[in-house]
C-alpha cells in the first residue's frame, strides 16, 4: 500500500452501528469464543500485544471478561516510532483499567540487530515497519509458549478485507476474536463494555513510522471504507450503486475492490501445487 495524501470521504456513509441488543449479543458471542478457544487448547490463558489503540484495548477488555484478569497477560512493546502517549495508554489499560499482569519490552535492539544482519533493508520504511510488527509477533509467541497461553489477535473486519495488516506479523495469532466487526463497530462495542471514550475514539495508527495514520495511508476514512465493504465487497451491491448510495466517486469503490483483491493471499493458508501422482 502506498502513502496517499488525499483521504476520500463519503458524503453519507452507511450506518453500520448495532442496536443495544446486538451489542450485548456480540459481547456474549466474542467472550464465549475466547473462553472456548482457550479451554479447547488446554491453555492457561491468553497473551495480547497492547498498543494503546482501540483494537487491542477492546480485545483485552473482552478477554478479561471471558477468562478473568489473572489469565490475561499483556505485552507493551515500544519502538522509537511509537508515541509515548500510546504506550502510556497501553499501560493504563493493563494496570489501571484491567489489572492484568504485563511487561514492557522495547523492541528497538532486536530490530536493530536484524537490520545490522541485513543492512540492504535499512531505510526502507515499509520493510522496517513490517519488521517491527513481526518482531512483536515473535515476542508474543515466546510469551505464549512459556506461559501455556494462546496469542489473541486484534484484527477487525475492515482491516482484514483490505489486507491492512502485516502478513505473519500482527496477522500471526491463534484466533481473531473481533474479526466480525467493522471498525465503527469496534469503537461502538468498546464504549458498550466501558472502555473510556478517549481510547474508543482515538485516531487509528499502525505506528510503523512517525505520523502514520490508517486513513491517510489507505486514502479513505473508516466510515467510507466500512460503507464500501458492507455494500460492495460483502453485500454485492454494484460499484455504481454503492458510489451513488454513499456519495463518493466510483474511484473510491474501485480502490477498495483493488485492495481487497490484491490482499487475497493474506487471508488464506499459503497455497501449494496440486499433488502429482
Ligand atoms: N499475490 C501474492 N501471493 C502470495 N504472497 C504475496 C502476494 N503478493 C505479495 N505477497 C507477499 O506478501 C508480502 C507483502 O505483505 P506484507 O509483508 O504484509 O506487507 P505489505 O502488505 O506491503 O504492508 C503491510 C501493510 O499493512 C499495514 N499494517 C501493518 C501492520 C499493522 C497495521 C495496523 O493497522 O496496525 C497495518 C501497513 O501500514 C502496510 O500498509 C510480500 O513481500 C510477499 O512476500
Ligand atoms: N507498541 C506495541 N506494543 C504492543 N503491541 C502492539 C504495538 N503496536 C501494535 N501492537 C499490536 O498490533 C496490533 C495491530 O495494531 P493496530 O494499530 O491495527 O491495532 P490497535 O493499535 O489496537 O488499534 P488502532 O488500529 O485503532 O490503532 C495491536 O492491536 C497490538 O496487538
Ligand atoms: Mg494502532
Amino acid at each position: 500500500m502506498s502513502e496517499s495524501t488525499t483521504v476520500r470521504r463519503a458524503e453519507s456513509p452507511l450506518d453500520v452501528s448495532f442496536s443495544e441488543d446486538e451489542l450485548a449479543a456480540h459481547r456474549e458471542h466474542i467472550t464465549g469464543f475466547i473462553e472456548s478457544m482457550v479451554a479447547e487448547a488446554g491453555a492457561d490463558g491468553a497473551v495480547i500485544g497492547l498498543s494503546g489503540g482501540i483494537d487491542s484495548t477492546l480485545t483485552a477488555f473482552l478477554a478479561v471478561e471471558a477468562l478473568g484478569a489473572d489469565s490475561v497477560y499483556g505485552l507493551v512493546m515500544p519502538s522509537e516510532v511509537n508515541r509515548e502517549a500510546n504506550m502510556s495508554d497501553a499501560e493504563r489499560v493493563a494496570s489501571d483499567l484491567l489489572g492484568i499482569e504485563y511487561d514492557v519490552v522495547g523492541i528497538e535492539p532486536i530490530v536493530d540487530t536484524f537490520l545490522e544482519a541485513y543492512p540492504d533493508a535499512e531505510g526502507d520504511t515499509m520493510a522496517e515497519g513490517n519488521l517491527m510488527v513481526r518482531t512483536r509477533a515473535v515476542l508474543n509467541y515466546l510469551a505464549a509458549n512459556h506461559r501455556n497461553a494462546l496469542v489473541l489477535g486484534t484484527g477487525n473486519k475492515s482491516e482484514a478485507l483490505v489486507g491492512y495488516f502485516t502478513k505473519y506479523g500482527d496477522g500471526a495469532v491463534d484466533c481473531h476474536p473481533i474479526a466480525n466487526l467493522y471498525k465503527a463497530q469496534v469503537r461502538q462495542l468498546a464504549k458498550h463494555v466501558d472502555v473510556p471514550a478517549d481510547l474508543a475514539e482515538k485516531t487509528s495508527s499502525a505506528e510503523m513510522w512517525v505520523g502514520q495514520t490508517d486513513e491517510e495511508e489507505m486514502g479513505l476514512d473508516y466510515p467510507t471504507l466500512d460503507s464500501i465493504l458492507a455494500l460492495h465487497i460483502e453485500g454485492g451491491v454494484s460499484k455504481s450503486a454503492t458510489a451513488k448510495e454513499i456519495g463518493v466517486d466510483e474511484a473510491a469503490v474501485e480502490r477498495v475492490r483493488e485492495l481487497n483483491t490484491q490482499s487475497e493471499h493474506k487471508r488464506h493458508v499459503p497455497p501449494e501445487p496440486d499433488p502429482l501422482y
